[in-house]
C-alpha cells in the first residue's frame, strides 16, 4: 500500500553537465530534493529562496552529497515583485543560459494576508509571483532552447475556481480554497504558456507531486496532525520530487507541452482547468496586475 501511494519514479538517466537550472523554494521539501537531483546530474543549480541563510545551509549539504560545487543560492521572495525583478535582473546578468525553471515554491492555508504589492498571499506567491518570474526569464529560456518550465500545482486544483471579481479574496476568503484557486491558476498558466510558446523550443508542464510529508502544512494544526497520523502513507519529499524531475528531464516529452502530470504520468484536470477562455483571461488579468505589457 505504501508503494502504491508513492508510485511514479523518474527513470531518465540523462546527465546535465553545462545545463543551468533554477528551482524556487529549494531550501526544503520537494524543491530541495528536486534541486539535489539536478545537481547530482551535473547541472549548475540556483536555489531561489526567500531565506538566504536557510538556502546556504542546504546548498552546502547538496554540494557535499553530490560533489557538485555549482549549487548557488540567490534571494527570491515571491511575495514581493521588487525581489522577483531583482532576482531576474541579477540572474540575467550572471548567466548565459537557463535550461530548466522549476516553479516549485508555495504556501498553503495561510491566514488572510497580502503580498508587498497587495495581492492575496496564495494567488500572489503561488501564481502571480511565478508568472512574473517566468515572464522575466522567458527570453533566456528561448535562447537556451530546448528548455523547460515546470509548474508545481496540485490535485487540490479540482476544488479551485477563478473568481475574477474576487481574485484578491477581498469579498470572501477561505484559506483552504484560496490555495486551491492558486493551484488551478498554475495549471491554466501552464496551458496558456504552452500555447504561446509553440515552436519556440521552450515547453512547459504542470505537476501534482502527490501528498508529500513537508512543511507545506505549517499553517494548519489539523493538516499537521493529519500528516503526522498518516506519515507512513504519504510520500517523502524525494518521492514527491519525481514528477517534477520527470517533466524536466524525460526525453521526447515536448509533444506533451501544456499537459498536467501526476506520478510521472499524464493526469486528468478539472473542467475549469481545461477552459481556454479562462486561461486567456487569467493571463491578461495577471499581466495587468503585474504591469506586464499585453501582446
Ligand atoms: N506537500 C504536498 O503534499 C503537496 C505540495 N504541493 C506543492 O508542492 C510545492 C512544494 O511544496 P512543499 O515542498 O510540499 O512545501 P514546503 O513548505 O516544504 O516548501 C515550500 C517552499 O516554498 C518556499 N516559499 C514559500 N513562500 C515563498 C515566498 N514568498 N518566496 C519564495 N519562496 C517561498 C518555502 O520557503 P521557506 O522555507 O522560507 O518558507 C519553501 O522553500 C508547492 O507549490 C505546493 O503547493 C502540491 C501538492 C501536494
Ligand atoms: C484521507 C487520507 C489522506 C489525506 C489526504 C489529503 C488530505 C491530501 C491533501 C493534499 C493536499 C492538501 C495537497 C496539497 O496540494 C492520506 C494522508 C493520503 C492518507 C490516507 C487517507
Amino acid at each position: 500500500m505504501r508503494k502504491m501511494l508513492s508510485s511514479g519514479v523518474c527513470t531518465s538517466t540523462i546527465q546535465l553537465p553545462g545545463k543551468v537550472a533554477v528551482v524556487t523554494g529549494a531550501n526544503t521539501g520537494i524543491g530541495k530534493e528536486t534541486a539535489k537531483e539536478l545537481a547530482q546530474r551535473g547541472a549548475r543549480v540556483y536555489l531561489a529562496c526567500r531565506d538566504v541563510q536557510k538556502g546556504e545551509l542546504v546548498a552546502r549539504e547538496i554540494q557535499i552529497v553530490t560533489g557538485n560545487q555549482q549549487v548557488l543560492v540567490r534571494k527570491l521572495d515571491l511575495a514581493d515583485t521588487k525581489s522577483i525583478r531583482a532576482f531576474a535582473k541579477d540572474f540575467l546578468a550572471e548567466e548565459k543560459h537557463l535550461h530548466i525553471l522549476i516553479n516549485n515554491a508555495g504556501v498553503m492555508m495561510c491566514p488572510y494576508s497580502k503580498t508587498a504589492d497587495g495581492f492575496e498571499m496564495h494567488m500572489g506567491v503561488n501564481h502571480l509571483g511565478h508568472f512574473l518570474l517566468t515572464h522575466l526569464l522567458l527570453e533566456k529560456l528561448k535562447e537556451s532552447a530546448p528548455s523547460r518550465v515546470v509548474n508545481v500545482s496540485s490535485l487540490a486544483h479540482h476544488l479551485g475556481r477563478i473568481h475574477f471579481h474576487n481574485l484578491q479574496g477581498e469579498k470572501f476568503y477561505s484559506a483552504g480554497l484560496a490555495y486551491c484557486h492558486s493551484k488551478l491558476a498554475n495549471i491554466l498558466f501552464t496551458q496558456e504558456l504552452a500555447r504561446r510558446l509553440k515552436g519556440s523550443g521552450v515547453t512547459t508542464y504542470s505537476v501534482h507531486p502527490g501528498t508529500v510529508n513537508s512543511e507545506l502544512v505549517r499553517h494548519s494544526s489539523f493538516m499537521k496532525w493529519m500528516w503526522w497520523l498518516f506519515s507512513f502513507f504519504i510520500k517523502t519529499p524525494q518521492e514527491g520530487a519525481q514528477t517534477s524531475l520527470y517533466c524536466a528531464l524525460t526525453e521526447g516529452l515536448e509533444i506533451l507541452s501544456g499537459h498536467h502530470f501526476s506520478d510521472c504520468r499524464v493526469a486528468w484536470v478539472s473542467a475549469q482547468a481545461r477552459n481556454e477562455t479562462i486561461a486567456r483571461r487569467l493571463w491578461d488579468v495577471s499581466c495587468d496586475l503585474l504591469g506586464i505589457p499585453m501582446d
